[in-house]
């Protein structure tokens, strides 16, 4: 029914359900499409606020490329519609949750080597289809992650634009950690910046914690600038040479997405199915 084009869709069509992510990512809903009884996240953004952080034109603008993104590893937007008040986001639901909760309850709080890798491969393809279509930054730490039924990794697109409308600055919405140099620097980005958050999020993957964790700002800072970064002894060389390789100050050096997907710590685990 989605891809009938000339549907319009309106909230009449949809049984609300409970409330998701308690307020982390903006009015989200669990949602049933009555006629399919198919399970969706519907995400209602108030105009008057986009209005007043005049994010209405960066909505439409994100609204567009989204809907051209197609890939099993991204949370897909299934189609949009408004009302007087809001506009409706119908976003596809992932039913295993926020990744951050897998990650928090595993033993010890971190994956295996395996699962890391599986995960890994799966961000970097994500990503790399992003880059291809000129798409960065999305945002990428556990907090944005989410899992589908079947364990596939989805990354969410969570429209920080709208809790950060003035700030640019991506520590307007929590963590430092996973700011890349050039950005503290506030030196121009280009897409390397989610090679080096890939590292970040493999490095958090297999440790538990992002590798610059520091008790105030500064420290922090001071650590991502110098790449002061130590690793636990149960890392082992495939994994510490894969973070290595993209934890680059400079980013000219930080290894392709490519290169991440056939490393050789990732393919020992990722059995090449295509
Ligand atoms: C394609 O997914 C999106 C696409 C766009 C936007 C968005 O807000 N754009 C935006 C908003 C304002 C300004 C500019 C852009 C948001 C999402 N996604 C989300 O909000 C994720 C909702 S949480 C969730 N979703 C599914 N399954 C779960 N288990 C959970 Br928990």
């Amino acid at each position: 029914a989605y891809n009938n084009k000339s549907y319009k869709w309106s909230a009449r069509d949809f049984e609300l359900g409970a409330s998701m992510g308690n307020g982390k990512f903006g009015h989200v809903h669990v949602a049933r499409e009555k006629k399919s009884g198919y399970i969706v996240a519907i995400k209602a953004l108030f105009k008057s606020q986009l209005v007043s952080s005049r994010c209405e034109r960066q909505v439409i603008r994100e609204i567009e490329i989204q809907s051209h993104i197609r890939h099993p590893n991204i949370l897909r937007l299934l189609t949009w519609f408004h009302d007087e008040k809001r506009i409706y986001l119908v976003v596809e639901f992932a039913a295993g949750g926020e990744l951050y909760k897998h990650l928090t309850s595993s033993p010890k709080g971190r994956f295996p080597e395996n699962r890391a890798a599986k995960y890994i491969y799966q961000v970097a393809d994500a990503v790399n289809y992003c880059h291809q279509r000129h798409v960065i930054h999305r945002d990428i730490k556990p907090e944005n992650i989410l899992v589908a039924y079947n364990g596939d990794l989805k990354l969410g697109d969570f429209g920080w634009s709208v809790h950060a409308p003035s700030e640019k600055r991506k520590t307007m919405c929590g963590t430092l950690d996973y700011l890349p140099p050039e950005m503290i620097r506030r030196q121009s980005y280009n897409v390397s910046v989610d090679h080096w958050c890939i590292g970040v999020l493999l490095y958090e993957f297999l440790v538990g914690k992002p590798p610059f964790e520091s008790e105030g700002q500064d420290r922090t800072y001071a650590r991502i600038v110098a790449v002061d970064v130590t690793y636990p002894s149960y890392i082992t060389e495939g994994a510490k040479d894969l973070i290595s390789k993209l934890l680059k100050t400079s980013s000219k050096d930080r290894l392709s997405l490519d290169g991440v997907k056939n490393h050789y710590w990732v393919q020992q685990f990722v059995s090449e199915k295509n």
